[in-house]
């Protein structure tokens, strides 16, 4: 295995978002380097809430500056529903971050699904490689698209993105956004990123928190049992960092970081 991931344990949310505002900006500073833009998919679920309070607080300096006209935001899953719908993730990241960004910091540029497609996932799953085909350049010339940054959660169940514990869609090595239809939590219809694109990432990090996802942790921390999660670790390593409040890692054996 690549080197461990990193895991970081903070005693409350509000100063995991303080570290994790870091970290991101770190990334930010990283991509702007590589290419004067800063690509980053983000899940829904829990995560667009805490990353709003991380991007949103108030900058403690000129390092401390997010750049959101540089950002272009991807969606590492997406549910198979109109964008106004309550079970969006765009819907969900539109209300918690992108609709309270101040005018002054920029806009990012950000990509929903083509809701043209609706009612056909696989032409849905296509039209959104097609899209990052596009932004990370052609797939002949790119084996993967290489995110700067994905912004993971981790479902109580050991998911992430839309990959689920035990399903097939683990094992796609070809397609870069994969449809399902069979998800075992609702909505069933939906989209996700591959397994080999989420561990490709320059840096990959997920947020947990809260005690309903201590039991998750520590079957992914301690037994791995080819979890989603776990896989993810497995792939990405080093360049995988966890942000955890106490609660969530309560019991887990692993060697925590509290700070970067
Ligand atoms: O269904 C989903 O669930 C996961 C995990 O959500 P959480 O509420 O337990 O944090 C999320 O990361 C994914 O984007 C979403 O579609």
């Amino acid at each position: 295995m690549a080197r461990q991931p990193n895991l970081f344990a903070f005693p409350t949310v509000d100063a995991l978002a303080t570290t994790l505002r870091t970290y991101i900006i770190q990334c930010q500073t990283a991509g702007l380097h590589r290419h004067d833009s800063f690509k980053v998919a983000v899940s829904g679920g829990s995560l667009p809430k805490t990353l709003a309070q991380a991007l949103l607080a108030k900058p403690t300096g000129p390092d401390d500056e997010v750049k959101f006209s540089k950002w272009e935001i991807f969606f590492a899953d997406e549910r198979a529903v109109p964008l106004d719908h309550e079970d969006s993730n765009y819907g969900l990241l539109k209300n918690e971050l992108l609709d309270k960004i101040p005018q002054e910091l920029g806009a990012p540029v950000v990509h929903p699904i083509d809701v043209a497609h609706l009612n056909d996932v696989q032409e849905l799953a296509d039209q959104y490689e097609q899209l990052l085909v596009k932004s990370f350049a052609s797939r002949d010339s790119v084996k993967l698209p290489i995110f700067d940054l994905l912004l993971l959660g981790c479902g109580p169940d050991g998911h992430t993105c839309s990959l689920f514990p035990g399903h097939a869609l683990l094992r796609e090595t070809d397609a870069w956004v994969a449809p399902i239809e069979d998800s075992p939590k609702p909505p069933p219809k939906r989209i996700t990123l591959s397994l080999p694109v989420v561990t490709h990432g320059v840096k990959i990090a997920f947020v947990a928190t809260g005690g309903g996802k201590k039991e998750i942790m520590k079957k992914i921390f301690e037994e791995g049992n080819g979890l989603p999660c776990a896989l993810v670790n497995e792939g990405a390593g080093e360049r995988c960092s966890w942000f955890t409040d106490y609660p969530a890692v309560d019991g887990v054996s692993f060697p925590r970081r509290g700070s970067l």
